[in-house]
């Protein structure tokens, strides 16, 4: 048991899909995985472990931001023994040439400045592990999943004063999305020595407005999901 996770030690496999959502983590854990069991309920944060084809996976709910995102990334690999992140998120776009409901592969991270985040290197320049990448890659094509594969950035703040005037350098840079976690996943775990992958389905069009309900979230993530089990259990 950690301060925010109530499963004890081995309740977690190797491996741990992380949303944010705690809706998405269920639904996630109910659709894809054989005998999904709930191990952690503590603030909502749910936690599921289950089986993809033989294969014992996890999926972690961490919440909206860094600060939340570091606090279950930090027990999962400091406690519970995980090897591999795969951040399963939403994301803005932020590139034309990325469609609305599109699955973005993060294959770097650009963090927007924050003098908080120097503290943990947050907000230095970082990336996925090369093989979990090239691995997405290649069964994104298997599977016939449309994906787009660049930098994207990382912000710590969702409704913002400046709106989205703060995003033309990254946009200038090539960045084709935003979050709010992935620099985190990519700097903890260099920490930990683990893995770690980002993938983001888009839910908003920084550049055209364009947006989707939250009624149609969960169907919307399929894509994203099957691209995160087929490198969960083929890495
Ligand atoms: O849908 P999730 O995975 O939470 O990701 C995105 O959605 C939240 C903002 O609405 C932030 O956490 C952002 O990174
Ligand atoms: O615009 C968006 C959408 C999802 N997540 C973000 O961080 N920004």
């Amino acid at each position: 048991m950690t301060p925010h996770i109530e499963a004890g030690r081995g309740d977690y496999a190797e491996t741990v899909l992380l949303p944010g959502d705690p809706e998405r983590a269920q639904w996630m854990a109910e659709t894809f995985l054989e005998t999904p069991r709930c191990v952690n309920r503590r603030r909502g944060a749910l936690g599921f472990t289950g089986q993809f084809r033989g294969k014992s996976v996890s999926i972690q709910a961490t919440g909206i931001g860094v600060s939340s995102f570091l606090i279950y990334a930090h027990e999962l690999l400091d406690y519970h023994g995980v090897k591999t992140l795969i951040r399963t998120g939403t994301c803005g776009a932020l590139s034309e040439d990325v469609p609305l409901r599109g699955v973005v592969i993060s294959s770097a991270v650009r963090a927007e400045g924050a003098i908080s985040g120097q503290v943990f290197g947050l907000y230095q320049p970082a990336g996925p592990d090369d093989a979990l990448h090239a691995l997405a890659l290649q069964r994104a094509a298997d599977l016939g999943i449309a994906c787009s594969a660049g930098l994207t950035v990382c912000s710590d703040v969702f409704h913002h004063p400046d709106g989205r005037a703060r995003f033309d350098e990254p946009k200038a840079l090539g960045a084709l999305a935003v979050d709010m976690e992935t620099s985190a996943l990519y700097r903890i775990s260099a920490r930990f020595g683990a893995r770690a992958l980002s993938l983001l389905t888009v839910v908003d069009h920084v550049a055209t407005d364009e947006q989707t309900d939250y009624s149609e979230r969960q169907a919307l993530f399929t894509d994203m999901t099957r691209l995160a089990l087929e490198v969960a259990a083929n890495a």
